[in-house]
């Protein structure tokens, strides 16, 4: 027999993250293969044109794990009895524009989401935020869902995912490894420029990686700054934002929260107090996953060095908190 429906909500279904997101949900990347999804797309008022196009794109495809689509411009519809909520759409940083311009921009934007996935969604709802700056936005989604309550306060993710998997192709390049070899990584931290790439405990076939590269310069002075600008280097080579591989992060990201992970994954989830983070801080943490929930890996040793990082992109967390405290 199949198996009933799963509503997946997304925003921003008219952008481009978008435009690479939905045709994968639909294909049962994000799901399982013999899972079927409905979609249900929120854009901006003068974004459902679009959306439309994209929904005949989607029906030509003819996904049979695609048992419906709606789109919409009200929140509440979007997330009506949602099961996962892919929060992608917000105003996208364009050449030159600084992440706290994001900022104020976006607050707005995702109190009004957040308060919509409490009133609206299935109370065991998972929520990724994609829409930068995510860790904040998730926060702020978080802040106001706990207002109403209902719905799981731990489930209010940001993507640090991408991070992961960039980090993941550059210790790949540099060892000469496949990536499928190399396991348990993490990223601490912000999705921004200050995130900290950890591959101090990483592994390629059993070995260590830091043992195998043997290079802290390359680390500091590499390894970090190429994982951390990423994204203004895509941005800089395209002219627009990172979206296939941030859609394909998303998908990850939700795969082996509802699936399960056999190996460590990035997931900025909101703090529980470990490794010195504040409570409610959403923090790229190292997570394993199972039974449909996560927890973060506790116990890993701090050095000074990772110490020092960890501050580093948390201080930046901090400020962006006390910048949209006043939107709580
Ligand atoms: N966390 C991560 O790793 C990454 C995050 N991003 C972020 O993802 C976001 C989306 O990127 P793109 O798809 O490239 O942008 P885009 O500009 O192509 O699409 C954004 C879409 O969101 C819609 N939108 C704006 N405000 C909305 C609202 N209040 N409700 C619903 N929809 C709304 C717009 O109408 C547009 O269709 C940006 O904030 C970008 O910075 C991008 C890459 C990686
Ligand atoms: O800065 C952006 O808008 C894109 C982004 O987050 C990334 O590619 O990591």
């Amino acid at each position: 027999m199949s198996k009933a429906p799963l509503r997946v909500a997304v925003t921003g279904a008219a952008g481009q993250i978008g435009y690479s997101l939905l045709f994968r949900i639909a294909a049962g990347d994000m799901l399982g293969k013999d899972q079927p999804v409905i979609l249900q797309l929120l854009d901006l008022p003068q974004a459902q044109q679009a959306v439309k196009g994209v929904m005949m794109e989607l029906d030509d495809c003819a996904f049979p794990l695609l048992a419906g689509a709606v789109a919409t411009d009200d929140p509440n519809v979007a997330f009506k009895d949602a099961d996962v909520c892919l929060l992608v759409g917000a105003r996208p940083r364009s050449k030159g524009m600084e992440r706290a311009d994001l900022l104020t921009a976006n607050g707005a934007i995702f109190t009004v989401q957040g308060k919509a996935i409490a009133e609206n969604a299935k109370e065991d709802v998972k929520v990724l935020v994609v829409g930068n700056p995510c860790n904040t936005n998730a926060y702020i989604a978080r802040a106001a869902a706990i207002k109403v309550g209902r719905t799981n306060p731990a489930n209010y993710h940001g993507m640090l995912r991408l991070d992961h998997n960039r980090a993941l192709s550059q210790l790949a390049a540099k060892t000469g490894k496949p990536v499928a070899a190399l396991k348990q990584l993490v990223v601490w931290g912000n999705h921004s420029p200050s995130m900290y790439a950890d591959y101090r405990f990483t592994t390629a076939d059993g070995a260590s990686v830091k043992a195998l590269i043997n290079d802290p310069v390359w680390n500091n002075d590499v390894f970090l700054p190429t994982v951390g600008k990423r994204g203004a280097a895509i941005i800089e080579a395209r002219g627009l934002s990172s979206a296939a591989s941030a859609a394909n992060a998303a998908i990850d990201h939700v795969h082996d929260w509802v699936l399960g992970s056999d190996d460590w994954v990035t997931m900025g989830v909101p703090s529980d107090g470990s490794y010195g983070i504040p409570e409610g801080v959403v923090f790229g943490f190292p997570c394993c996953c199972r039974n449909g929930g996560y927890e973060i890996i506790k116990g890993l040793e701090i050095d000074d060095y990772s110490r020092g990082k960890i501050d580093l992109t948390l201080k930046e967390l901090e400020e962006e908190r006390a910048a949209v405290a006043s939107m709580l």
